[in-house]
């Protein structure tokens, strides 16, 4: 069946074209983004769901979203999308981190010179017939000081083309290296430094629990008298009503907004003073960057849905279309490895080390880990999947390592879990053979050959003869084919296992029946 997605957002209908021309099945419903009741009600007949920033994808949305696997947003800013929520189901979420850029840049230099002119009401007062030459008296941008907080992306198209304007241009950015500042020619300085110094000042950072108010009503009384100040990132990053008082005692000479902490934005406190200049979030609105934003975000989730290539997520790592097709084996069997040790670890586990051997070390190991850590953990939790397992463990405070080994040994690629708790660490390899189907090679060390199946005993005992012969029988009388049958032991006399498929559940009778022989240590059936 064709995937399905939903557009709920204005996107260029070019997404829609995209999806169309890959086989996806698409609904385009621009408005539905505003009406989160309808959006609640049909997410469940979708398997992806393309989003500017008017829709939320709220706990209470994911919840029905019950084919949900991607959630792509065609721009930049996912705070709109709850990212635990949706990583915990297994969602995907992807954003289009440079499609933008450029054109939110030129937004925010052209809100500057808005503002050194104070172009609006100069337009509005012309257009009245009023005339008002001697009313408006602006400044010169040339050696100005400009100082960016959150010099990423746009913080540093915005540097670039206002250095162009031959401004001054400072930056606070605590993640921004000295190199960097120097290559793209701006000065790195702190915070109190950058609201001293600058003569206009604006935002480029994310909204985070970090940066909200990191123009509070104490940082805006720490600037240069008759500052400007530009936001084109995200409401909340600026005390509107702080600067609404600045605005009014003269500390703040103009403000331009494009976005607030309340959106759609119909009132709002800096509405209506002098020399504000709002527009409604219209930082990414050129034909350009739409039509970018949605041939990519359309792309991206196409690739997803139909060859499990992932770009752009902002709660999984990428995999390439090429390399989707070379991990699904290996994520079958790390997965599988994975759920062999967690059926048979019953005390909580402390830590899982992953090792890599041969060529599947070069693989993208950090997919290959979460599906290990997903079959691991999902006898104990149902619900938990490839995207959400990394979360989950780190929550439950299990340490989760990987190790790396490019030089093959007996396998050209080998995969080694090994699990500890309390009490034991019990090792299990496995490997993917040319048919593409993954096999259990050892077992606490013990050589051994077997497929995963369905159904499955496993058996470990003294190595000691008759075992078979009496296991086979009780098998047997129960009406419980054997399918396969796999042996290995440490040295003859010594530990030994068996892994056998049946066709079949294992009744809880015949298994205690099966623990009960002579040599046998312990018996558990497992699903796969
Ligand atoms: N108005 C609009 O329509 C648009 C708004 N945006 C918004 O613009 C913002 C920036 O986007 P990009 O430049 O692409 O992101 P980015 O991730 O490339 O850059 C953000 C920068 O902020 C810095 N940062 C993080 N925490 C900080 C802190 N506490 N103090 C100072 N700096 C900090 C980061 O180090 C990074 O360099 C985002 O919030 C995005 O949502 C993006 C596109 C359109
Ligand atoms: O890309 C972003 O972060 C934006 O804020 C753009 O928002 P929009 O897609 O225009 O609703």
């Amino acid at each position: 069946m064709a995937p399905r997605v939903l557009i709920s957002d204005a996107l260029s209908p070019a997404a829609v074209q995209i999806f169309k021309d890959r086989g996806i099945e698409v609904d385009f419903q621009p408005a539905l983004g505003k009406d989160k009741d309808k959006l609640a009600e049909i997410i469940g007949n979708y398997d992806g769901l393309a989003i500017r920033s008017a829709t939320k994808v709220t706990p209470k949305i994911l919840a029905n979203a019950t084919r949900l696997k991607v959630v792509g947003r065609a721009g930049i800013g996912v705070d709109n999308v709850d990212i635990p929520a949706a990583t915990a189901k297994g969602v995907i979420v992807m954003n289009t981190p440079f499609g933008n850029s450029i054109t939110t840049a030129e937004h925010a230099i052209a809100m500057m010179f808005a503002l050194a002119r104070e172009i609006p009401a100069a337009d509005a007062s012309t257009q009245a017939g009023k005339w008002e030459k001697n009313r408006f008296m602006g400044v010169e941008l040339t050696a100005k000081t400009l100082g960016i907080i959150g010099c990423g992306n746009i913080g540093s198209i915005v540097a670039d083309r206002a250095l162009g304007l031959k401004m001054k241009v400072i930056a606070f950015d605590p993640f921004l290296s000295p190199e960097r500042a120097l290559d793209i020619g701006v000065e790195k300085v702190e915070l109190d430094e950058l609201l001293a110094r600058a003569d206009i000042i604006t935002l480029h950072t994310p909204l985070t629990d970090k940066t909200r108010n990191v123009l509070s009503a104490e940082a805006i009384a720490k600037t240069k008298k008759g500052v400007r100040i530009i936001n084109c990132a995200r409401g909340g990053l600026v005390d509107e009503a702080a600067l609404a008082a600045a605005l009014e005692s003269g500390q703040v000479a103009g403000a331009a907004f494009d976005v607030f902490v309340t959106e759609p934005a119909t009132e709002n406190p800096l509405f209506g003073h002098p020399n504000v200049i709002c527009t409604p979030h219209l930082g990414a609105s050129t034909t350009e960057a739409q039509e970018n934003v949605a041939l990519q975000v359309a792309e991206q989730m196409s690739d997803y849905l139909l060859r499990g290539a992932i770009s752009n997520a902002v709660n999984f790592p990428s995999i390439t279309a090429e390399e989707a097709p070379k991990l699904k084996p290996f994520i079958e069997l790390a997965e599988k490895l994975g759920s062999f040790a967690g059926q048979l670890t019953d005390t909580d586990i402390k830590s899982v080390r992953i090792t890599y051997d041969g060529a599947v070390a070069g693989l993208k190991i950090k997919a290959l880990t979460s599906a290990a850590v997903a079959g691991l953990l999902r006898p104990a939790l149902s619900d938990i999947n490839v995207v959400s397992a990394p979360s989950i463990a780190k929550e439950r405070g299990i340490v989760v390592e990987e190790t790396t080994r490019e030089v093959a040994g007996d396998y050209e690629s080998l995969v080694t879990l090994t699990v500890v708790t309390d009490r034991i660490e019990r090792s299990i390899s496995g490997t993917v053979f040319a048919d593409g189907r993954p096999r259990i090679v050892d077992i606490k060390g013990i050589k051994v050959d077997a497929e995963f199946a369905p159904s499955m005993i496993y058996v470990t005992n003294e190595d000691k003869p008759g075992f078979v012969g009496r296991f086979a029988s009780l098998l047997g009388d129960a009406g419980l084919n054997i399918a396969t049958f796999a042996l290995g032991r440490d040295r003859q006399g010594g530990d030994a296992i068996a892994l056998v498929e049946v066709d079949g559940r294992v009744p809880a009778e015949l298994l205690a029946k099966v623990q009960g022989l002579p040599s046998v240590k312990q018996a558990k059936p497992l699903v796969f």
